[in-house]
């Protein structure tokens, strides 16, 4: 696990970075997208990019999670958001961007079916994460099984509270359960990047990375991953115990290696 500790603009160039070395390699990558405010830098630099020559035409990406039962034309649809962040902001073709269908009528079939697209794709190639201020990554709420699967997951009143601003301030609204890929279908990607900012993400970044692996704080399997980025701003790392030793190794970082 790699951790770097920079200013945010920072961090989202490093993982606009990675992501336009592996579309310039291999245009048909196969990114994974996060909702939620952590990617947003990121996804405004690869729009910035995309304006300078980036292009996704012949990429695709899967979603990591999905509310459940949101009427399709909510703006806070996950579906929605990324069509609103990213998609609608590169040339990503019509229909490249799948998400679990939250408005399915079988919802178990739906999450079946969605590790299925993943699969047949060959895998993520690369993931963007965000953290939840409890530990979760895409909607894994603490307890999840450290190998779970795309399944329906009953959210806890904690993220409903902080997803609440989106809604409005009103944790009524926010919806109570949601499709999430499952901790194993996270890990099967090749890479994953992690971004996380802000004081309120401290204990969970220090959980990730230097806690005990538990289902208790579901991001810590990332340890178990080959290839983990985790990109946090001063604040996340404030509870970091080796916080000097991570920035040491990314201030001797050899200019020729990426994330
Ligand atoms: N399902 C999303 C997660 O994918 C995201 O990582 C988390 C953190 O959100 P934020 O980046 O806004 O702090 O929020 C939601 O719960």
């Amino acid at each position: 696990m790699e951790v770097v500790i920079a200013p945010a603009d920072e961090l989202a160039r490093l993982a606009a970075d990675s992501i336009e070395a592996l579309l310039t390699r291999r245009p048909r990558t196969v990114l994974g997208l996060a909702t939620g405010s952590s990617p947003l830098k990121v996804y405004d630099e690869l729009a910035r990019r995309h304006k300078d020559g980036l292009s996704f035409a012949h990429a695709r990406a899967f979603m990591l999670d999905e509310y459940v039962g949101l009427p399709a034309e909510h703006p806070e649809r996950y579906r929605n958001v990324i069509e609103r962040e990213i998609a609608s902001r590169v040339d990503l073709a019509p229909g490249a961007v799948q998400g679990p269908d939250g408005n399915a009528e079988d919802l178990d079939r739906a999450c079946a079916d969605y590790e299925a697209a993943i699969a047949a794709t060959g895998g993520v190639d690369l993931q963007i994460l965000g953290i939840g201020t409890d530990g979760h990554i895409a909607f894994n709420e603490p307890g999840s099984s450290l190998a779970s699967r795309t399944r329906i997951k009953t959210l806890t009143r904690q993220t409903r509270e902080d997803n609440a601003r989106f809604f409005g301030g009103a944790v009524d609204d926010v919806p109570r359960h949601c499709l999430t890929q499952g901790l194993a279908t996270i890990m099967s990607a090749k890479h994953l990047v992690l971004l996380a900012t802000g004081r309120a993400k401290a204990e969970a970044v220090h959980q990730l990375v230097e806690g005990p692996i538990s289902a208790m704080w579901p991001a810590t399997i990332m340890q178990m991953h080959p290839h983990a980025s985790v990109l946090v701003d001063d604040a996340a790392a404030s509870r970091l115990q080796l916080a000097d030793y991570y920035r040491q190794t990314y201030a001797e970082k050899p200019a020729w290696q990426s994330l």
